[in-house]
């Protein structure tokens, strides 16, 4: 059988069946035939390889391709079966884009562009929703809708409960944008492109990030329906050294070393529990730690514990980056988390005690309306304030 080499990123595999394949992996090399095309020929982000020219190329387009030599991989093919050295630069330049894990500021431009361009809005508050709380956007008035798969070089979402639509309308006289599904690390993106939209929101003019979620309850006195205000978090991802900032930093979103103290408006939290106490839920209300661990599993005892000993009272997969992105873009950040399940913090054989997928949506579904109003009165002070 013919030997091959599959790119994967951080070198090359050898291997004789079967792919080895990294996140960057588009290009294949052909070891026995020199005039097939790698990608490198063509204009590919992977860096330079010797011995591929563009004569390769004329070889490949010229039928010397040996198609039985090439282990294709997700990224080597457009959904179309079209290998890399028959695509348009369109097409390259947007394999290339949802390939890399940092997205520059001209591409990040483009989809603002195409948003407030294809709404004719500039929204002020971006919203992302949660779990099963994507009725946060429903409640927009004169919406414009653009699907995830419609917006160039912008992921899809692939988590139940997360629609994958960018919502832009008016909101209590408000304009607003909602994300209809966020991203989350453990879909396979990498922070930075989780995070991404929320660049996004910004050059379309977005100055309030509310962020929301669905979490398990740590802190004993969360009962589920509650709410929690986030006025903090513990970024676990980031004690492993993982930040949606990684990587070379733009100034044109923010420095390269942002404080991340005070990254919770305190007014906004002050607003919200006034609105809690007018919506006769103050007992539901608190505030707290939230965070972010990266899933898709849910937690042990073990690091429930642990958590809670680090003072964090609610735990999810999401969010911390959105609002570290967000802060170091300026944005003012509220953000609160809907408590769907209590963590259970000591060993039990009860099986209602796992956290699942089904209760965080069913809670969710069962709070939207108290989460829907918190978060139109609070817009509507916003925008009265501003107006
Ligand atoms: O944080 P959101 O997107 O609300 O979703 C939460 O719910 C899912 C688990 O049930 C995880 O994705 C967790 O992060
Ligand atoms: N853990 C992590 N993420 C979650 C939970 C949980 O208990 N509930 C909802 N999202």
């Amino acid at each position: 059988m013919t030997g091959y080499k599959v790119a994967n990123g951080n070198g090359t595999t050898n291997g004789t069946n079967g792919s080895t394949n990294g996140n960057k992996s588009a290009e294949y090399i052909a070891q026995e035939n020199p005039t097939m095309c790698s990608r490198d020929c063509c204009s590919g982000p992977g860096g330079s390889r010797k011995g591929n020219t563009c004569t390769d190329k004329k070889g490949a387009k010229a039928g010397s391709l040996n198609t039985e030599k090439i282990i294709p991989t997700p990224q080597s093919l457009l959904g179309n079966g079209k290998i890399l050295c028959e695509i348009t630069p369109e097409e390259l330049r947007a394999l290339r884009v949802l390939n890399e894990d940092t997205y520059p500021y001209e591409v990040i431009e483009e989809i603002a562009d195409f948003i407030t361009k294809g709404s004719g809005m500039r929204p002020k508050i971006g919203i992302i929703c949660g779990s099963g709380l994507g009725s946060l956007a429903d409640i927009i008035q004169d919406p414009k809708i653009f699907e995830y798969e419609k917006i160039p070089n912008f992921p899809v979402s692939t988590v139940e409960g997360h629609a994958g639509r960018l919502v832009v309308g008016t909101l209590e006289g408000a304009t607003v944008m909602a994300m209809q599904g966020r991203f989350h690390f453990y879909e396979g993106y990498p922070l930075a492109k989780c995070s991404m939209p929320v660049r996004v929101m910004k050059l379309c003019g977005v100055e309030y990030l509310f962020a929301t979620n669905a979490a398990g309850g740590i802190n004993p006195r969360f009962a589920v329906g509650d709410i929690m205000l986030m006025h903090d978090h513990v970024n676990m991802l980031g004690f492993a050294g993982n930040s949606p900032l990684q990587g070379p930093n733009d100034p044109r979103f923010g420095p390269r070393f942002p404080a991340l103290v005070n990254s919770y408006n305190k007014d906004l939290i002050n607003k919200a529990i006034e609105i809690g106490k007018a919506m006769g839920i103050e007992s539901n209300i608190h505030v707290g730690v939230y965070s972010c661990l990266g899933g898709p599993n849910y937690e042990t005892i073990a690091e429930l514990k642990a958590l809670r000993m680090m003072g964090v009272d609610a735990v999810g997969m999401s969010t911390v980056h959105e609002v570290i992105t967000a802060r170091h873009c300026d944005m003012k950040v509220f953000a609160f988390s809907l408590i769907t399940n209590k963590c259970a913090t000591e060993y039990s054989d009860k099986k209602d005690e796992e956290a699942n997928h089904d209760e965080v949506m069913a809670v969710a579904k069962n709070r939207q309306k108290a989460c829907c109003e918190l978060v139109a009165r609070l817009i509507r002070e916003i925008h009265s304030a501003s107006a």
